[in-house]
C-alpha cells in the first residue's frame, strides 16, 4: 500500500494498543485487533487475539476480505498526537532568537519573519515543508496559525488539505501594537479578510479535515473593536472555533491591563469581547490569578499547555495540575517558534519536567491523594494530554483522541526497536534475539514510557488520519 492510496476495503492491525481512558487512566491493550472501514472510521475492536485465533475472530466479523497489517515485536499503535497551539510561519525560525522574552522576542525575531509570508509564493513553498515535518512529528490534529496574510493563510489551509492532516488554521488577527509592516491597516478590513478565509476553507475539495479558526492573536495586539466584532461572529455560527494567547509573560500581563483598564483581570478581556467560551483555546495560561481559574471554568474554555515555549522564553510554569484539578480541559502545544520543536513529544518531556518543578515548589500534601496539584504527571496523565485532552479542547474528543468504534482512525504506528535507527532508544532486537515474541501490559508500558522520552521522528513509523496513511518514517525512507 502507498502513504496516500485510498483505503477501499476493511484495514485490520494486529498488535498492541495503548488506549488513553481519563486524565489518570490508560488502557494497555497487547494482542489486540483493530478494523479500520473504508470510510476512515474504526469498526470493530477486539484484545487478547491469540495468533493462533486471528482468523476465527475476523470470520466472526464477516471480515475476512481485510488487509492484514501484523505488527512486529516491539511496534505497537497510539492515537494521533493533537497539537493545540502552533504557529507554522515561525517553524523557519525554530532555535533562533531565545534569549528574548516575549515582547522583545516577538518584536526582533518574530514579526520580522512573520511578514515575509506577504509573498504568497515563499508561503507556498514554506509551508509545504513546514506541514509535512509537522506531520511526520506525529501531529495527526494541529491547531495552526497563520499569519496576517490572507493569501498565504490560504495556501496553509490548501496545503494541509492536500496531506489530509485534520486541522485548523487561523489568519491572525492584529490590528495595532506591532511593527509599521506587520499590522492589519483597520479593522474592517482584518475582518473583511476572516471572513474571506473562512469561505475559503470551507470549498476545500473533500476530504476536508481542515477546519477555520478565529484567530485574534491576543489582547494587546487587537483593539477593543476587533475583537467586538470578532465575538460577534463566533456568537453567530457555533462551529467555529477561537484561539489566543492568554497570561503568558507577566510583563504582557501588566502592558494588558494597562490597555483596557475597564477590565478586572486578562481573562475578562476577552470574556466582554465575546471571546471566552467552550470553543476558545487558550494557550499558555500560566499566570492567572484564581478568579480567572473559576471564569475559565464557569465558560468550559480550554488550554494549551505549551512547557517547552515556557521554559525556552523564561514566560513560567503553568500549573496545569491546579487547573486539571479544577476541572478545565488542558492539552499540549508546541507553540513553535517559542518552543524550539514541532514535536508533541518535546512538549510531553518538558510537561513532565514542568510538573516536577511545581511538585518541587509547592508539593501536595501526602493526603491530597486525587488530586493533580504539586504532583508530577503520571504516564498516563502525560499521554492523555497529547491525544484525548488536546481533542477534548479543540471540542473534537467524539471523533478523535483514543479508539473506539465510530471514532476516527487517527493514529501512529510506533516502534522502539533497534532498527529505527534512534540511538536513544534501542534494546527490544535483544528481546528478539531470544526469541521473546508474547508481549506483556508491563512491558508496553516500558515501551511507551521509552518512546515518550526518548524517541523522535525515526519512531514515528506511519502516521494514519481517518484511516489513511499519510506520514510517519517509513514512508520517508
Ligand atoms: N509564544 C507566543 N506568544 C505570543 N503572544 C502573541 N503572539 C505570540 C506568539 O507568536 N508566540
Ligand atoms: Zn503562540
Amino acid at each position: 500500500m502507498s502513504p496516500t492510496d485510498t483505503v477501499t476495503q476493511l484495514v485490520v492491525f494486529y498488535g498492541p494498543l495503548v488506549n488513553p481512558k481519563s486524565t489518570s487512566s490508560l488502557l494497555l491493550l497487547p494482542n489486540s485487533l483493530l478494523a479500520v472501514a473504508a470510510n476512515g472510521e474504526i469498526d470493530w475492536i477486539e484484545h487478547n487475539v491469540h495468533p493462533s485465533s486471528v482468523q476465527d475472530v475476523l470470520a466472526r466479523h464477516g471480515s475476512l476480505d481485510t488487509l492484514l497489517i501484523a505488527l512486529k515485536h516491539g511496534e505497537f499503535i497510539i492515537p494521533g498526537f493533537v497539537d493545540t497551539h502552533t504557529h507554522a510561519p515561525q517553524v523557519p525560525n525554530i532555535g533562533s532568537g531565545q534569549q528574548y522574552e516575549l515582547l522583545d522576542w516577538l518584536k526582533e525575531v518574530t514579526f520580522p519573519m512573520e511578514a515575509r509570508f506577504a509573498d504568497a509564493d515563499f508561503a507556498h513553498r514554506a509551508y509545504t515543508k513546514i506541514v509535512e515535518r509537522i506531520i511526520n512529528s506525529g501531529t495527526t490534529t494541529c491547531c495552526y496559525y497563520g499569519t496576517i496574510h490572507l493569501e498565504a493563510t490560504k495556501k496553509l489551509a490548501e496545503i494541509v488539505n492536500s496531506y489530509g492532516q485534520r486541522a485548523f488554521v487561523g489568519k491572525c488577527n492584529m490590528d495595532h501594537n506591532s511593527l509599521h509592516d506587520y499590522v492589519e491597516p483597520s479593522v474592517s478590513s482584518s475582518i473583511d479578510d476572516t471572513n474571506a478565509l473562512i469561505s475559503h476553507i470551507r470549498s476545500l475539495p473533500s476530504p476536508r479535515l481542515v477546519e477555520p479558526v478565529l484567530t485574534p492573536r491576543f489582547a494587546m495586539s487587537c483593539s477593543g473593536s476587533l475583537m467586538t466584532q470578532l465575538g460577534a461572529i463566533a456568537s453567530a455560527d457555533p462551529s467555529l472555533r477561537i484561539q489566543t494567547h492568554i497570561s503568558e509573560n507577566q510583563e504582557e500581563v501588566r502592558q494588558t491591563l494597562e490597555l483596557f483598564p475597564e477590565a478586572t483581570s486578562y481573562a475578562d478581556v476577552y470574556d466582554r469581547h465575546g471571546l471566552l467560551g467552550p470553543r476558545t483555546i487558550l494557550a499558555h495560561a500560566i499566570h492567572l490569578g484564581d478568579d480567572e481559574i473559576a471564569l475559565l471554568k464557569e465558560r468550559d474554555a480550554g488550554v494549551s499547555h505549551c512547557p517547552t515555549s515556557n521554559f525556552n522564553l523564561r514566560s513560567g510554569v503553568c500549573p496545569v495540575g491546579k487547573l486539571t484539578d479544577h476541572g478545565i480541559k488542558v492539552g499540549l502545544g508546541t507553540d513553535v517558534s517559542g518552543g524550539f520543536s514541532p514535536s508533541i513529544l518535546t512538549a510531553i518531556q518538558h510537561a513532565s519536567i514542568a510538573s516536577k518543578i511545581v511538585a518541587i515548589q509547592h508539593p501536595a500534601e501526602p493526603s491530597a491523594t486525587t488530586s493533580f496539584a504539586g504532583r508530577q504527571l503520571p504516564l498516563a496523565t502525560l499521554l492523555y494530554l497529547a491525544t484525548l485532552g488536546g481533542a477534548r479542547v479543540c471540542g473534537l474528543e467524539d471523533r478523535i483522541g483514543s479508539f473506539a468504534p465510530g471514532k476516527a482512525f487517527d493514529a501512529l504506528v510506533v516502534s522502539v526497536r533497534g532498527d529505527t535507527g534512534n540511538p536513544g532508544l534501542w534494546g527490544v532486537d535483544l528481546d528478539e534475539a531470544l526469541n521473546v515474541k508474547h508481549v506483556e501490559s508491563k512491558e508496553l508500558e516500558v515501551w511507551l514510557e521509552r518512546f515518550l522520552f526518548t524517541g523522535d521522528d525515526r519512531n514515528i513509523r506511519r502516521v494514519y488520519v481517518q484511516g489513511q496513511w499519510i506520514g510517519g518514517a517509513e514512508r520517508i525512507r
